[in-house]
């Protein structure tokens, strides 16, 4: 077989990619690196994605702004037995030093050399805390009303072994070894004072995989998070973050995290004809638009008239009318989930669907109210299962020299 020049070169930079990473050398952006770069000599890495870096310090934590990663891990830990609060501070002081570090591209202390030759890959590390850790810290005085347990749904089929939790932990990076590797370290740093009560993986679509950015797509094909808030909208920080003057204190410019695993029952649902399918969401499948005309931008209008002269374009029971703010007095959230797919169930079906993460100030004027009415008349319901679950309490970010969660543990 000839090889083409612009094959020999791919290979070559194939071969590098890993090393300029470390370097710090990535420059170019996706495939078109490989062309634009086809005769030159020296080391250019493929694309870009392992150089980014996402700032580890700021008034919020990173990872719920930022744009969705390739990869995903979320996991909630238990406090051991006798840690406290003391154990417990000492313990966000090494998670966060050590998540510091990693986001900047640097070996953490005591690395196992797993990610060594990458970049960070736009790593994030978002802390969170469950309502138990405020019992086991003897910390009751200072846990946040919003963080009251939410109430059962009709749809819940929740396991509470993979549900909750002392500690949560958001993993997101545009590599899955840059992912694992994290998680690792994070999990030994916790060795002795908490243990891991459940880990959940995730995924989405690739940076560089699509000619332009474009909205996610879930395993169902939909694109979804058309209708997300903007952080342009005039009152996005108003429903994602607790104010600098909220209560407590404590949680300034931090949100609530409501985390669902959803299994979709895709061999149902793919049999389902393509009208039958978007007729459930409210929107086309090929490209978001809203069933009532224009675009993916568009807004859904939820008056419209359909071609029939009688029926809603966007039938009653579609999820985008009944999840849409102004079906819920106004209610909103921030969706920024992740895939998943962890094989097949022992009746054959993919064990697969959503982690569903919806970030929000107040969780009684996010994800409640608007599950309640889910629950209530949602045409999609009957292709999901709520299998696991949990809510959060993700403090503001941390200032250099800081840990997260250091105004809750130490003042
Ligand atoms: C309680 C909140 C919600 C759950 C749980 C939920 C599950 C869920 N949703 C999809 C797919 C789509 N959802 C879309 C829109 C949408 N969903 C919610 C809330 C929940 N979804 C809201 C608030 C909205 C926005 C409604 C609006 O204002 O128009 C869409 C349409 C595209 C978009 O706007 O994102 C899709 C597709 C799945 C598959 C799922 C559970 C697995
Ligand atoms: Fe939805």
């Amino acid at each position: 077989m000839n090889d083409r020049p612009q094959d020999l070169s791919r290979r070559r930079l194939l071969g590098t990619a890993g090393a300029a990473g470390a370097a710090g050398l990535l420059v170019g952006g996706a495939s078109g690196a490989v062309t634009a770069h086809a005769t030159r000599d020296e080391a250019t890495a493929l694309t870009s994605v392992g150089a980014t870096a996402v700032p580890f310090h700021g008034t919020h934590q990173a990872g719920i702004t930022t744009p969705l990663q390739a990869r995903g891990h979320l996991v909630a830990f238990d406090l051991a037995a006798g840690s406290g609060r003391k154990g417990a501070a000492a313990l966000l002081r090494r998670w966060s030093a050590a998540a510091e570090a990693m986001t900047e591209g640097r070996a953490p202390v005591g690395d196992n050399q797993v990610a060594l030759d990458a970049g960070p890959s736009s790593l994030t590390v978002t802390f969170g805390f469950g309502r138990t850790f405020f019992t086991r810290t003897e910390l009751t005085g200072r846990l946040p009303e919003a963080l009251a347990p939410l109430p059962d749904f009709a749809s819940d089929a929740l396991d509470r072994r993979r549900s909750d939790g002392d500690l949560w932990i958001q993993i997101g990076a545009d590599d899955a070894l840059v992912a694992f590797h994290a998680l690792r370290v994070l999990q030994k740093e916790a060795a002795g004072t908490a243990s891991l009560r459940w880990q959940m993986n995730g995924f989405n679509r690739t940076p560089g995989t699509t000619a332009e950015p474009r909205t996610a797509r879930n395993l169902m094909g939909q694109v979804d998070g058309s209708n997300n808030p903007r952080p342009s909208d005039p009152d996005f920080d108003a429903r994602v973050f607790v104010p600098a003057a909220g209560s407590p204190q404590w949680m300034a410019g931090g949100s609530y995290v409501v985390v669902r695993r959803i299994r979709m029952l895709l061999d149902t649902w793919d049999n389902l004809p393509l009208e039958r399918q978007e007729k459930v969401i409210g929107r086309r499948k090929a490209d978001g638009a809203p069933l009532s005309g224009g675009t993916e931008a568009s807004r859904p209008d939820l008056d419209k008239i359909g071609p029939d002269g009688r029926a809603f374009a966007i039938a009653a029971d579609a999820h985008v009318r009944v999840a849409a703010p102004a079906s819920n007095s106004g209610a909103a959230m921030l969706r920024r989930g992740y895939s998943y797919h962890d094989g097949y169930r022992d009746d054959g079906a993919p064990d697969a669907g959503l982690l569903f993460v919806a970030w929000q100030a107040d969780p009684l004027k996010g994800f409640v109210p608007v599950q309640r009415k889910l629950d209530r008349g949602d045409g999609l319901s009957r292709f999901l299962r709520h299998e696991a679950g949990g809510l959060f309490a993700v403090p503001g970010g941390a200032a250099p020299g800081e840990y997260v969660g250091q105004r809750l543990l130490e003042s």
